[in-house]
């Protein structure tokens, strides 16, 4: 219900031309929202805004983190002077590391379904964004880490990374929904290949299948993205906007049209006694490996 509403807001939100400007907004460039974990800057010039994410060690979505994330989203999304919005993180080394595991592994089942909706709803409004949306891929970027990136209108990433939906290697299953932006990104074979192995391909081979555009070295990743946010930004508004909602339209109502059994589905399914199995296993490892 909420990410229904998320949606109708957005798809009126071209015409939302009225609304009264921040008070915060009283220099060239403000911040929007800071906290320890989200940075939110916006240039008043340009109208390009930066979301930056920080939750050390690895950037992984909890419940609380994309909760915020979701507000800032919300704001930048109706907040009039805002065209686009780059998202990089602030963490050397890492975009995002996907999901916070610990939020599946061994959960209470009310915060496991709220956690879940939170997630819908973070890629209803990214997915769904009027605004310009590009990815600097500054980092390792696996599984929701990737999602997040190929929800954007554009991704941009530096060489030495990997990124990739390595769901199954986990023993679990990509959302449909994950694999339906993937499809969209770079088509169903190439899908089909990389979510069945679970691959995570490096900055060049994402780039040679598409599902990065542009590779560009760690330390021009800033400026490179936001040279291309103003090429965007030159396209006639409406148009691209317009263009941008009929090609991802059904792909988001199909979600929205089976949220509530999507978090059944899932609550279930993380539930299973083999899935928390092999969660419990890939925690194990990924906390062994920090000892070798
Ligand atoms: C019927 C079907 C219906 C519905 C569908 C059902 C199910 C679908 C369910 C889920 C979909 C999930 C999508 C996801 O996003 S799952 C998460 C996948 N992410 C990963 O696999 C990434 C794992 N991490 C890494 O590969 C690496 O950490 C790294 C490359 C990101 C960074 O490597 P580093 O060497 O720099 O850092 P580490 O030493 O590995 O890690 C530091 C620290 O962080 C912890 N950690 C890492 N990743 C996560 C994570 N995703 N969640 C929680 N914690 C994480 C790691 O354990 C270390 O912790 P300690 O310092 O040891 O405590």
């Amino acid at each position: 219900m909420a990410a229904r509403m998320a949606f109708s807001r957005l798809t009126r939100s071209l015409c939302e031309v009225g609304r009264s400007r921040s008070l915060l907004l009283q220099s060239a460039r403000w911040v929007t929202s800071a906290s320890k974990t989200l940075t939110v800057t916006m240039d008043d010039k340009t109208g390009i805004a930066e979301m930056s994410l920080n939750r050390p060690p690895v950037n992984s979505l909890s419940l609380e983190f994309m909760t915020e994330i979701n507000i800032a989203l919300e704001k930048l999304e109706h907040e009039k002077f805002c065209r686009g919005v780059i998202i990089t993180s602030a963490i050397p080394k890492i975009f995002s590391a996907g999901l916070d595991i610990l939020e599946m592994y061994q959960p209470k089942p009310e915060r496991l379904s709220e956690f879940w909706k939170t997630l819908q709803d973070m890629w209803l409004l990214l997915f769904g964004s009027r605004l310009t949306t590009i990815a600097a891929i500054n980092g390792h970027s696996p599984a929701g880490g990737a999602l997040v990136a190929m929800s954007c209108d554009y991704r941009i990433m530096a060489p030495g990374f990997n990124i990739g939906l390595n769901e199954t290697q986990l023993g679990i299953v990509p959302p449909f929904w994950f694999i339906d932006t993937m499809m969209h990104t770079i088509g169903s074979r190439q899908t089909e290949l990389c979510c069945q192995k679970g691959l995570m391909l490096s900055t060049e081979e994402a780039a040679r299948i598409g599902l990065v555009d542009k590779v560009v070295p760690l330390d021009q990743i800033a400026s490179e993205a936001k040279a291309e946010m103003q090429s965007w930004l030159k396209i006639p508004v409406a148009a691209k906007l317009i263009t941008k909602q009929t090609i991802r339209a059904p792909i988001l109502e199909k979600l929205q049209t089976r949220q509530e059994a999507d978090v059944q589905n899932f609550c279930n399914f993380a539930m299973k006694d083999s899935v928390q199995k092999s969660l419990g296993m890939y925690l194990e490892n990924l906390k062994k490996k920090q000892k070798e």
